[in-house]
């Protein structure tokens, strides 16, 4: 018997240490019994320290990955990581217009939670007008809120409205991450605007620790997952915060300062 599963595909940077960008996606798809394609846009070289050196992939290869997707796989869910420049955006945007992708899930990385910028400044208006409007879900963390909707988020009320502005850009459905930078809080809280109209504020326990890179890509990751299995929108948003705030919530050693989220801890829940 030959066994079948789901196949999903990552657009993103390989992060030489595992922890973020395309390994991250690779190990939540494997998590959600999902198989994971890949197309390469950028090679990034770091350790848990940070990332030390970026180069982006040339154009006709990333052309050339996305046709041998297209040509033999069925990828029913797509997302999208670190995207360097606008060629790159370009790139991927002009891409996926012509492949038969399913829906896709942009994570507009811009910068890492220890301030490496992956996006280039000058491509914040490619990102905006080009494939914002893509994205069948969107899932800024909270710094990525700010720049894309050019506002400072001081209050659940800012949240809401610039995830409205984002909606106003295209984007359907919008998960606007909220800040985790009070080690003090005791929840981390997410805005979430569905295409419907409807919105609500998802949250889950703070859990203090140095061990979470890789969470906003294991969160979109894990949307993509739920979509190409064909799970309806709002659950599969609220699998992915439960399924990362599980593995947030039990770390692993790796490395010796900021560590990787724990895909194994999250793996095979019944998350209802
Ligand atoms: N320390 C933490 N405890 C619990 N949840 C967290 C913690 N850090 C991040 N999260 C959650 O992980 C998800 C990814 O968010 P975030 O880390 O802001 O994304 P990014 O990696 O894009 O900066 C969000 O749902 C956020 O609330
Ligand atoms: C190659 C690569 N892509 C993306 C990231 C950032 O990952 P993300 O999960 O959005 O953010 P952190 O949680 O790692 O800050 C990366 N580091 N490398």
């Amino acid at each position: 018997m030959v066994n079948s599963y789901p196949q999903a595909l990552t657009i993103a940077g390989s992060d030489s240490d595992g922890s973020a960008g395309m390994q991250a996606d690779l190990h939540t798809f494997f998590a959600r019994h999902v198989y994971g394609a890949s197309v390469m846009t950028a090679c990034v070289a770091g350790n848990s320290y940070g990332i030390h050196a970026s180069v982006p992939m040339p154009t006709d290869f990333i052309d050339q990955e996305f046709k041998d997707l297209a040509d033999d796989y069925h990828i029913r869910a797509a997302k999208t990581g670190m995207l360097a420049d606008s060629e790159l955006i370009n790139t991927v945007v002009k891409n996926y217009q012509a492949a038969d992708f399913g829906p896709l899930v942009v994570d507009p990385v811009i910068m890492t939670k220890h301030g490496n910028q992956l996006l280039e400044e000058s491509a914040f208006n490619t990102l905006r007008t080009n494939l914002i409007p893509l994205a069948t879900v969107l899932t800024p963390n909270f710094f990525e809120v700010e720049k894309i909707a050019e506002m400072t988020i001081s209050s659940d009320a800012d949240m809401e409205k610039a995830a409205h502005k984002l909606q106003d850009m295209g984007a359907k459905n919008i998960i606007a991450k909220g800040s985790h930078a009070d080690p003090h809080q005791t929840v981390v809280k997410d805005f979430v605007l569905l295409a419907s109209g409807e919105s609500f504020w998802l949250s889950e326990p703070y859990h203090e620790t140095d061990r979470v890179n890789g969470t906003g890509d294991s969160l979109s990751a894990c949307i993509t997952a739920e979509l190409a299995k064909g799970t309806p929108m709002k659950h599969a948003i609220e699998i992915a915060k439960q399924f990362v705030n599980a593995a947030i919530g039990s770390p692993i050693e790796v490395g010796h300062k900021f560590g990787p989220v724990n895909h194994w801890a999250a793996m095979d829940r019944d998350f209802s």
